[in-house]
């Protein structure tokens, strides 16, 4: 017997590529189950698959930076001062980053690659063991949402949230609709998705100097002065990161995606002060913030 759960959740996170740099990205996932009835006639209490699967996904992969750990542009080491702390260094084609955080804001993954079939192996096995014995396959799919226009990809961290938002670098895959008065503007779109694409955006607030920043010794080896450093102390502990600049937006504010689509705006107007701009800005899938100016 097989039962199916569709858009069970998203998984939000950001991930290492040796071309592209740190890329933020929001993958649909949809369940499906194959097992005999247990003593309910059910093959899971649809609760448990919502509940507990969900949970073991967002524990393995949401909300982190998923490191494929075979591949030569990755480097994963501890930290000499923080406990349950760990260096990442990614040297891509792209640009380098280098990052300390909480081990519980990356994850590791037994790939080369981040890919939807490498993640979703590597979840398959996590969830699989933890299933009951009625319960003998598991297919997971991962999908990202059909957007039919522009979108952007970004990696962010919100250092005042409470839950695993302040990781320093997670991210999402993300629509955005731009309206100049009152008439949506595809060229608009087009600009900024292109601006954003695999952008890492960092609040002013959080920019610290270089000797303020806590990184493996061997990404101290090898900054340079096109690297800008941001860190910051949140609940889960301090995260820092030093990113080259032809891949950082340095915004006025948080990166909520309130702010997010008011800076936009604000952005717009000041360069057409007489036009009225209208932002509608996604965070991943089917969620966002509204703002005009
Ligand atoms: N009003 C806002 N709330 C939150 C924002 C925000 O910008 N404005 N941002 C975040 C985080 O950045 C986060 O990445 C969003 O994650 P979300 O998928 O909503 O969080 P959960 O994983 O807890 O939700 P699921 O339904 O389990 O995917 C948080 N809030």
């Amino acid at each position: 017997m097989q039962l199916f759960v569709n858009d069970l959740t998203v998984i939000d996170f950001s991930y290492c590529c040796e071309q592209r740099g740190i890329v933020g990205e929001s993958w649909i996932v949809d369940v499906l189950l194959d097992g005999s009835l247990n003593e309910m006639s059910m093959v899971l209490d649809f609760a448990v698959v919502k509940k507990q699967i969900k949970a073991i996904i967002d524990q393995a992969v949401d909300h982190k930076l998923l490191l494929p750990i075979k591949s030569d542009a990755v480097r994963v080491s501890n930290s000499t001062h923080h406990q349950a702390h760990e260096y990442v260094d990614l040297r891509a084609k792209r640009a380098s980053y280098f990052l300390q955080s909480p081990s519980c804001a990356f994850a590791k993954i037994d790939a080369e690659t981040i890919s939807l079939a490498s993640v979703t192996e590597h979840l398959t096995k996590i969830i699989l063991q933890q299933l009951p014995q009625n319960v003998q396959g598991l297919k997971l799919t991962l999908r990202p949402e059909n957007i039919d226009g522009d979108f952007y990809h970004y990696t962010h961290g919100l250092k005042l949230h409470d839950g695993n938002c302040q990781r320093i670098a997670h991210g999402h895959r993300s629509k955005i609709n731009l309206s100049k008065n009152d008439e949506r503007s595809k060229d608009l779109e087009f600009f900024w998705c292109n601006r954003w694409q695999d952008i890492y955006i960092a609040s002013e607030d959080d920019r610290v100097e270089k000797q303020e920043i806590e990184l493996s010794a061997a990404a101290m080896q090898d900054l340079t002065p096109d690297h800008q450093f941001f860190a910051y102390n949140a609940p889960q502990g301090k995260f820092d990161i030093a990113v080259h600049s032809n891949v950082l937006e340095v915004v006025d504010c948080d990166s909520t995606v309130e702010l997010l689509a008011d800076y936009i705006a604000r952005q717009l107007k000041q360069q057409q002060p007489s036009q009225s701009f209208t932002v509608i800005a996604y965070e991943g899938v089917g969620k966002g913030a509204i703002a005009s100016a």
